[in-house]
């Protein structure tokens, strides 16, 4: 094996946290098997064995206990995570809240139709058909006239039911009994009974997985102090049993007897949830972190094969695992997640078969994806890439959405390539993950300030070189550069490549994206030929993936400057750190707020070195806010353009000057957890954040009918009928608000979801990574929230089933305190409201 040297460093601004992962991936190669036959360490459940696997899960279930209880110190799978926090060992073992819950074997759902027209009303007239689209075939779900026609029909108010739905009988026939109502004088009853009759329910050929191996009490839980957190992470521990999916070969459609959306997938996966029933690319690198945590590396395992499948069959990963996705990818996270499983499961023969799937991964970007960019500043020219999907039609399943929004009859009329165009723009911005957001809209509007419809008009992603895809790929290549350095894969040319490749893509971010006045990384418009001017979250994506700018690394005040708008959104908002701070109505723009930024936004602190993020946290001139301490500019917004934090009534806290920063305490923020001596800024922008995202987390879960006996007694039906929870036992959202941290996030072109894989694995990382700083949160009463205006989306409603499993109601005191922190701020008590929150832990 070579030596690890510093060599394989482009230079020093690698991060420290993604070297532990490195090194340890490294220093495991020596034992890998380059050439030889894959042996996967984890347990693999093949379709045909399931039933058999399923039946048998009980009988293993007591012969695991009963070897549980033989050997009860001694856990049941190995430690292999490198260890970031001291071990909380001598800590009694945390209580079980609540018993686990059992599998629900249901995947199916039918939902019900609800036509907003009556059912004789003629359908509105159509636009004429886009064209046939070569990579997506079906003449019943890919553009074409039945999906036309049913997404006209309007029959759910979400598109992607339609195309879940498979037939229920051969396609020929599903097109003889299309025929009939293909005309002008199809009915709203005509289509509806023709969906009734020949389509099922949605997510028939799935079925739902029992866990092996599943530990109820893993040993990350040991490292959370707080009783709260700690019972509440169990619990969402808990919840993978309720989003672990199989194919159901005996359901599956062969396109002859019947056809469907759905790919088949050879191995046990998990879901987001809610309305997301298949396997997701990008969301499944934050569903790993949290599978880690968990123990469950076959499961890690299985997700990376099941992407290694699709690589052979399709040449790289598509956005999800459904036929319509086909024509596009999602954000490149494969190489990373494989990096961080073998890290933590020591399992290196998995690259036997990772190895030439990874090249082949990147290389579909590199061949498909990326285009050479002349910089203004420095007339270098780097290879960099950019979302851009070839596609002349609405996306099959947000159909009536993109079909509205390019036949807008209040909008200018656009001619047949200006609406290809729109929709390759659209396709382009699922590709981005973020879809949608104002970050990647071109400007001025198409069609005037409102940002909801025209600004879908303006989408304009393919426009735009954007910095969080290039980081990506930057961290890709370095990983494989280093896999090829060691073991029996090393090919010191093949290495070398890679590495060649990171540099030009880390010059090119450090020329292009970077800004030294601004202190801040933004995506490069090559329609301006500059670089844009709105900060988002994707400035910190450089530093999760090693790239540290100079200027950061040589001055505290830089550095402190760079993450000043973490310091800011935690003094002023409630929640925490928004993908823009534009209110657009887009669902990646304020007020949500996305678990996976909190993730890479602490990732992005913890990399930077401790000679610059030791010292204390400035603090704003009297008369001023946090906003004063972000360098000029970095925004590109006014302090009084930011949205504002909703205090009582819809009236909102002061949006400049030191009242803006109401949730700021003495040397902390409200929901920041516990100030301690000693601890420099980045300590404090890292606790800070950490208790947010879980205050957000277990509020909103709790505002929708969580509880945990003994420790968080549930709400009252008053106060759950706010959120119309009565029945429920609490969800774990897709998003949050940065305002409102009992409460979902809102917009977009879907209803919230519920489930929610990546909340789940954020939670579980947080909690295994920062257990010690985690204190109980104060969540605030739905019946005061309820009185504002911008509060009420926060049902738990809002998706089918995926979350659940709450614990028995007790009526005993809670730790979480059930007090208003704006309306104690607003009546000057925020030192009473500190001393509450000591109190409470
Ligand atoms: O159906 C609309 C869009 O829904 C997905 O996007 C959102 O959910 C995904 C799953 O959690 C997530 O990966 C993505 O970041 C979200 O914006 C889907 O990925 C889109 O392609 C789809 O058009």
């Amino acid at each position: 094996m070579a030596p690890l040297s510093t060599t394989r460093r482009p230079s020093s601004s690698i991060t420290v946290a993604h070297d532990r992962v490195l090194l340890a991936v490294v220093a495991r190669l020596s034992n890998s098997h380059c050439g030889t036959p894959p042996v996967h360490s984890s347990h693999r459940i093949f379709t045909s064995d399931r039933v058999l696997a399923n039946t048998m899960y009980a009988k293993w279930a007591i012969i695991a206990y009963a070897i549980k209880v033989a050997h009860a110190n001694v856990p049941n799978i190995p430690d292999f995570v490198p260890d970031l926090e001291p071990d909380l060992g001598d800590q009694p073992t945390s209580t079980i809240y609540p018993p686990i819950p059992s599998v629900s074997m249901t995947t199916q759902v039918t939902s019900v139709a609800s036509p907003t027209a009556s059912l004789g009303a003629i359908l509105p007239s159509q636009v004429p058909l886009p064209p046939l689209q070569a990579w997506c075939p079906s003449k019943i779900f890919c553009p074409g006239a039945v999906l036309q026609t049913v997404n006209v029909a309007n029959l759910w108010s979400d598109p992607k039911i339609f195309v879940d739905k498979p037939t229920v009988s051969d396609p020929q026939s599903v097109l003889a009994a299309f025929a009939p109502i293909n005309s002008t004088n199809a009915t709203e009853g005509s289509v509806l009974q023709f969906v009734d009759n020949n389509f099922g329910g949605e997510g028939f050929e799935l079925e739902a997985e029992a866990l092996f191996n599943f530990n109820a009490d893993p040993p990350f839980l040991n490292k959370v102090k707080d009783p709260l957190p700690r019972a509440f992470a169990q619990i969402v521990h808990s919840y993978w049993t309720q989003l672990i999916r199989g194919t159901n070969s005996s359901t599956l459609c062969d396109g002859k007897k019947c056809e469907s959306t759905f790919i088949p997938l050879n191995h046990t996966f998990v879901i987001p949830g809610g309305r997301f029933r298949e396997q997701y690319y990008w969301d499944s690198f934050w569903i790993t972190q949290g599978l880690i945590q968990s123990r469950l590396f076959d499961i890690v395992n299985d997700t990376l094969q099941n992407f290694m499948d699709e690589i052979e069959s399709f040449g790289f990963i598509p956005n999800g695992g459904r036929r319509y996705y086909l024509n596009r990818s999602q954000p490149p996270v494969f190489v990373m997640m494989l990096a961080n499983y073998i890290a933590a499961s020591n399992d290196t023969a998995i690259l036997d078969r990772a190895l030439p799937l990874a090249k082949r991964e990147l290389a579909w970007w590199s061949d498909n994806r990326s285009l050479n960019v002349t910089s203004p500043y420095t007339k270098k020219t780097y290879t960099l890439s950019r979302y851009a999907v070839s596609n002349s039609a609405p996306r099959p399943e947000s159909y009536l959405t993109d079909y509205e929004t390019a036949n807008d009859p209040t909008l200018s009329t656009l001619n047949e390539s200006e609406r290809a165009e729109l929709y390759s723009q659209l396709a382009s911005g699922a590709e981005t993950g973020w879809d949608y957001s104002t970050r990647f809209i071109s400007l001025p509007l198409a069609g005037g300030t409102n940002y909801t419809t025209p600004a879908l008009r303006s989408v304009n992603v393919k426009n735009h070189i954007p910095v969080d895809l290039n980081a990506i790929l930057y961290k890709s290549n370095i990983i494989l550069a280093d896999f090829y350095m060691s073991g029996r894969c090393a090919n010191r040319t093949i290495a070398s490549k890679y590495r060649t490749a990171a540099a030009n893509i880390r010059a090119g971010i450090l020329d292009l994206f970077w800004d030294s006045s601004k202190l801040a990384f933004y995506d490069f418009n090559l329609t301006s030929n500059s670089r844009n001017s709105v900060l988002s979250a994707a400035t910190f994506y450089p530093l999760w993936t090693g790239i540290i700018p100079d200027e950061l690394i040589s001055s505290t005040s830089n550095a402190f400057g760079f993450f000043s708008s973490i310091n800011m959104v935690l003094r002023r908002f409630n929640g925490t750190y928004p993908p823009t701070f534009i209110e657009s109505g887009l669902q990646w723009d304020s007020p949500n707020a996305w678990p996976p930024h909190q993730y890479i936004a602490l990732e992005a602190l913890r990399a930077l070195p401790a000679n610059v993020s030791s010292g204390a946290v400035p603090q704003p001139r009297t008369g001023q806010s946090a906003f004063a301490l972000v360098p000029n500019g970095q925004l590109g917004l006014e302090e009084g353009a930011l949205p504002g934090q909703i205090i009582r009534n819809g009236q909102n806290a002061s949006s400049t000057g030191s009242g803006a920063d109401i949730n700021a305490l003495d040397g902390t923020f409200v929901n920041g957890g516990n100030a301690t001596t000693g601890e420099g800024w980045r300590d404090v922008l890292v606790r800070g954040l950490a208790n947010r995202y879980f205050t957000s987390a277990l509020c909103s879960w709790h505002a929708t009918g969580g509880s945990i006996s003994g420790l968080l007694p549930r709400l009252s039906d008053q106060q759950l009928n706010v959120s119309q929870s009565i029945n429920n036992t609490g969800n774990m959202f897709e998003k949050f608000s940065i305002r409102d941290v009992d409460s979902s996030g809102r917009g977009g072109e879907y209803t919230v979801q519920a489930g929610f894989g990546w909340t789940n694995g954020v939670v579980l990382w947080v909690a295994s990574t920062f257990g010690k700083q985690l204190v109980a949160p104060m969540c605030p009463d739905p019946l005061f929230a309820a009185n504002d205006a911008g509060s009420t989306s926060n049902t738990g409603n809002s998706s089918s089933s995926s979350s659940g499993g709450g614990g028995s109601s007790s009526p005993k005191k809670s730790s979480a305190l059930q007090i208003n922190v704006a309306q104690c701020q607003l009546f000057g008590l925020a030192l009473f409201a500190t001393a509450l929150q000591f109190l409470a832990v």
